[in-house]
């Protein structure tokens, strides 16, 4: 597949920057155009792999961000894109459309600016191209609080009714003792880049001279099609290894090679779906279901291939399961990628929501005693200022 991506806000601009390092570090050349939008100066000079043009600050004369963020307020990230709105679309005005099969729009969804000025953004993309747009969103953790739980159920609305389907990463799945965030999330970038990319670069090579297997990216979007919130699993294994994949293959005979394959395979795929996902869900509340096997040809066979497909039908309880692989004939690993497509059991999403509601009591608690300050201080009694006007 190849894509145009976009990062708004903070997070969703890191992200994209390690797709791009995942991407050079592979081979691979799935993002065609990249773009990220911010709020925030300092945080538009993070990216290793952006180039400068394609950084774009918004909102520097907004009396609320003027160059530093939005403090965590959706609200004012989604009024700053909209005041900016002929800005971002004069950028996009630079995208070769053509030269892409959808867009991709990654925003953390806990924070102002990729709540906000995410789904305006969205909006803008689909007036503008008919290609389908993608949501690739990160869920706050529990332990950051309210604020961002309450960003992150608003928004997750808006994305999942604007894309055409919305990819979720769990911070708090993904979180890991003995680290600090900034290093928690550098492991979880780059864990969420690999998924991903590995995923949506499949089909991506134009020559008809890939094999019967080969995944194309019609069949990605495909199962994309579904709408909803997708979770994706995956696993590698290292062909290195003594013990690993390619040594037994260099040792057996033909036949044999077929069988042991077939198992190894869907060991390998049943090891992606039982590890963690980018979002915990149940697995056969999916719609649809892909899996994408990406290393040396020789060692992907059709039987391994329809064994982890028929393995997988059953797991998601859907025929609706596609399966081919992405040649990378000078990889030393062969992955295992595995896209759950409009997923309707994710608690943690239940959790969100139920944090954010609390979240909106308190907030409305409090306006109601500080509007009842205000009233009490202005008619009191000793109170002997004369009003302005
Ligand atoms: N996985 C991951 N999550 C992150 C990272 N940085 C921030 N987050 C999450 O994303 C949310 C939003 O943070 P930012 O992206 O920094 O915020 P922003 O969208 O730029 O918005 P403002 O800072 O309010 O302008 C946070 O609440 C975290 O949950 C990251 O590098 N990786």
């Amino acid at each position: 597949m190849k894509l145009a991506t976009i990062g708004v806000g903070n997070a969703g601009s890191k992200l994209i920057d390690r797709m791009l390092e995942f991407e050079q570090e592979t081979g691979r050349d799935l993002c065609r155009h990249v773009l990220v939008i911010n709020t925030a100066r300092t945080d538009l000079a993070k990216p290793d792999h952006v180039p400068e043009d394609r950084r774009v600050l918004i909102g520097d004369t907004h009396q609320k961000a003027k160059g530093h963020g939005v403090g965590g307020d959706g609200e004012v990230g989604a009024e700053v894109a909209k005041n900016d709105i002929d800005e971002i679309r004069r950028v996009f005005d630079d995208v070769e459309i053509h030269e892409v099969d959808a867009i991709l729009v990654a925003a953390g969804l806990g924070g102002g600016t990729g709540s906000g000025a995410g789904p305006v953004v969205i909006d803008e993309l689909q007036k503008m191209y008919d290609e389908p747009v993608y949501g690739l969103g990160v869920l706050p953790g529990e332990y950051e609080g309210g604020r961002p739980a309450l960003n992150a159920a608003r928004s997750l609305q808006s994305f999942v009714t604007k894309v055409d389907n919305f990819i979720a990463f769990d911070n708090d799945a993904w979180r890991s003792r003995g680290q600090t965030v900034e290093e928690g999330y550098e492991e979880m970038n780059r864990e969420l880049a690999t998924r991903i990319v590995t995923l949506l670069a499949a089909g991506e090579v134009d020559d008809s001279d890939v094999g019967e297997n080969a995944m194309d990216s019609s069949d990605i979007m495909r199962t994309l099609d579904t709408g909803g919130v997708s979770s994706i699993g995956y696993a590698s294994t290292d062909l290195d290894k003594p013990e690993g994949l390619l040594s037994k293959y260099k040792k057996k005979e033909d036949d044999e090679i077929n069988s042991m394959d077939a198992a190894k395979i869907k060991g390998l795929v049943r090891r992606a779906v039982n590890s963690r996902l980018t979002i915990p869900c149940e697995v056969s509340s999916a719609d649809r279901a892909l899996i994408i096997f990406a290393g040396p040809s020789s060692m992907i066979s059709r039987k391994g291939i329809e064994s982890a497909r028929e393995w997988l039908e059953q797991e998601a309880d859907t025929v609706e399961v596609l399966a081919g692989d992405d040649p990378r004939e000078d990889s030393d690993t062969l992955a295992a990628v595995v896209l759950l497509s409009n997923v309707t059991e994710t608690p943690r999403i239940k959790e969100i929501q139920n944090q954010a509601v609390d979240a909106q009591n308190k907030i409305k608690e409090l306006d109601a005693v500080r509007e009842e300050e205000i009233a009490s201080l202005i008619t009191d009694d000793d109170n002997e200022l004369d009003p302005i006007v």
